[in-house]
């Protein structure tokens, strides 16, 4: 269930377009408000909901090894300037226990953060610590690569530039030969 207010989003949006001198009640903006507080529904769906909600599917497989789910796109909006950003996210984990979740709920997981007023920093950090915090693994690595709109539309207006962060949980941590392995598993075309 979203929380979303369309009606106060629409009355934004509207001293918005007034504001930047446009006339919102001519045709082409009429229906713009509206149009824009249905996006905002759907691309913040992430606040009104849990990013862990998706992990607790396990399988009770004895995996106790790599799992990598990499490439998966996700668009998000920077929080500074309400613009997007977008990538792509790279989730490892190795499972303890037989706790082994589903490969869709890691980008599940993504998605739900990603939907959100974000930083990429931010987005990197609690994937992994809802990994963490659910499954327990032995170790969490997650790595996201992004191009920033606000960096190439507008400011500094750098397009092609793109920030890549990680967080390393668990085992990958102090293990420096599996956190290589994972990221030439990354990098490999
Ligand atoms: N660390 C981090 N910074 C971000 C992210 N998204 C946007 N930013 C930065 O947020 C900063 C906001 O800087 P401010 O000086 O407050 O705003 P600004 O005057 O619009 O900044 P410029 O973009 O440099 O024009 C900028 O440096 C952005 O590049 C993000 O995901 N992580
Ligand atoms: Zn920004």
């Amino acid at each position: 269930m979203s929380d979303v207010n369309h009606d106060k989003i629409e009355q934004a949006v509207y001293s918005i377009l007034e504001a930047v001198g446009e006339d919102p009640d001519r045709d082409g903006l009429r229906d713009t408000p509206k149009r824009v507080a249905r996006m905002y529904e759907e691309v913040f769906q992430g606040l009104s909901q849990d990013p862990s909600e998706h992990l607790h599917t396990v399988f009770g497989e004895e995996h106790e090894e790599l799992v990598l789910v990499r490439d998966i796109p996700f668009y998000s909006m920077c929080e500074h300037h309400l613009v997007p950003f977008y990538g792509k996210a790279h989730v490892g984990y190795i499972p303890k226990e037989g706790q082994v979740t589903g490969l869709s709920k890691l980008a599940r997981t993504v998605e739900t953060v990603a939907k959100r007023p974000q930083l990429q920093e931010r987005i990197t950090s609690t994937v992994a610590d809802s990994i963490l915090q659910t499954l327990t693994p032995h170790g969490v690595i997650v790595v996201v690569e992004a191009e920033h709109m606000c960096m190439t539309m507008r400011g500094i207006q750098k397009p092609g530039t793109e920030t890549v962060t990680s967080a390393v949980r668990g085992s990958f941590e102090q293990d420096e030969a599996s956190r290589a392995e994972v990221l030439t598993l990354i990098n490999r075309s």
